[in-house]
């Protein structure tokens, strides 16, 4: 059977993800990122003397988290690399993702115009939609809306509509009850520019994306296969990632909230360099001075399609965010170049073994210093007390 005579739900309008594929065409290929390796900080002396006694420095007491007003005066003056103007993303496609902790997510797939890797934004509830994913495509049918995700409620066998009110007329005329109220009123009006699910008699299937209580937590994660991935004991990012789904599962008032799960692997260096990095640790580098050594950037990372994924979501604006991190670039730099997102709040991510007083979590010496030069020379606001 040639592509032609297969139905249209077989057949999506976009290309399959090969690797490596070029970049979208309609997309403006001039956005690079603003950091760049002519700015490389002067090679650092690998002289490193270890701690005395390695693995010793997890503290007795338990550390809750805090958080912190973006004010805060602690929080110290950084430059970080941002980008001239966002970068285009589009959501391809979407999919619940029921999780063995018995909570739900929805994986979204981006592709954008600055590089040709699949950035993720996991969402957790069922407030936080994506206006490029809801946007009418020409020509799709039902199916293909439901197919890449693009429906409001549960999918169920025989399902014949993506959108809410022709749901609620069905199930009205087959007599069952609606399986999905969405909520019913949004405390700001739609803009201009945003692209809303409406079907052919003109309702719309709008879900508030301003309808939360408090500004949604948002985490920016970076790509970590060995420390998400292989178990790996010299980094806690597996453990973030953990920890920030836990939290955006929390019933009220932290309900839902956004992982944008960037790839950036290796702070931005990729896998195999990442791989060199920790053979020159072995050698007694700490993990900022590695990257140097091999001729990188302490921190090769942007956060444009951070922010331009946040407000394809529909979390620009004054409502802002809470951000979960500890890192004091990562807070200015996803609010975008004209401050297209609010970061209103930092809620600090505190190792599991501080917080649980060394009971759970990654023991390591690895780990121990790959955290006290996070402290120490990227200037992560955490501290042990
Ligand atoms: N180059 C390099 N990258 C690392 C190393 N360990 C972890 N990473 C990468 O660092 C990134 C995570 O960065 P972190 O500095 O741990 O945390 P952060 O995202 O800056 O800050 P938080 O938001 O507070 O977690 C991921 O992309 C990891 O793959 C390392 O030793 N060398």
């Amino acid at each position: 059977m040639t592509p032609d005579h297969l139905p249209s739900h077989a057949s999506p309008a976009f290309p399959p993800f090969n690797s490596p594929r070029p970049a979208l065409d309609s997309f403006n290929l001039d956005s690079k990122r603003t950091s760049s390796h002519n700015d490389l900080p002067p090679i650092l002396s690998p002289a490193f003397t270890p701690p005395a006694t390695p693995g010793t420095g997890t503290p007795a007491l338990h550390r809750p988290a805090r958080s912190h007003p973006i004010n805060d005066a602690s929080t110290p003056a950084q430059s970080p690399k941002l980008v001239d103007h966002l970068p285009e993303v589009h959501c391809e496609v979407r999919a619940r993702i029921p999780t063995i902790h018995g909570h739900e997510m929805y994986i979204h797939l981006y592709t954008n115009s600055e590089d040709n890797k699949e950035h993720l934004a996991i969402v957790f509830g069922d407030k936080i939609r994506s206006r490029s994913l809801d946007a009418v495509r020409p020509g799709e049918t039902e199916r293909d809306r439901m197919i890449r995700g693009a429906y409001v409620g549960r999918l169920h066998p025989g399902r014949t509509s993506s959108r809410i009110e022709a749901l609620k007329r069905e199930e009205a005329e087959d007599g069952f009850g609606l399986v999905f109220s969405p909520p019913s009123s949004s405390s700001s009006p739609k803009s201009s520019t945003e692209s809303i699910a409406t079907s052919a008699e003109g309702e719309t299937d709008q879900i508030p994306t301003t309808a939360l209580d408090v500004p949604p937590l948002v985490r920016i994660h970076s790509e970590c296969y060995t420390g998400e991935t292989v178990w790996s004991a010299r980094c806690d990012c597996g453990e973030q990632l953990n920890e920030a789904a836990r939290q955006m599962s929390l019933p009220s008032p932290c309900t839902g909230g956004v992982i944008v799960y960037l790839r950036q692997e290796g702070r931005g260096i990729g896998l195999g360099e990442k791989l060199k990095a920790y053979n020159l640790q072995d050698l007694g580098n700490d993990t900022y001075e590695a990257n140097v050594l091999l001729r990188h950037p302490a921190d090769a990372r942007s956060y444009g399609l951070a922010t331009a994924i946040l407000l394809d979501l529909g979390l620009g604006g004054e409502r802002g965010i809470r951000l979960l991190t500890n890192n004091p670039d990562k807070v200015r730099a996803v609010e975008g170049p004209k401050r297209e997102v609010c970061v209103k709040e930092r809620v600090e991510m505190v190792p599991l073994a501080w917080r649980s007083g060394g009971k759970e979590g990654i023991k390591s010496e690895e780990v121990e210093k790959y955290l006290s030069t996070k402290i120490e020379k990227f200037k992560h606001m955490l501290d042990r007390a």
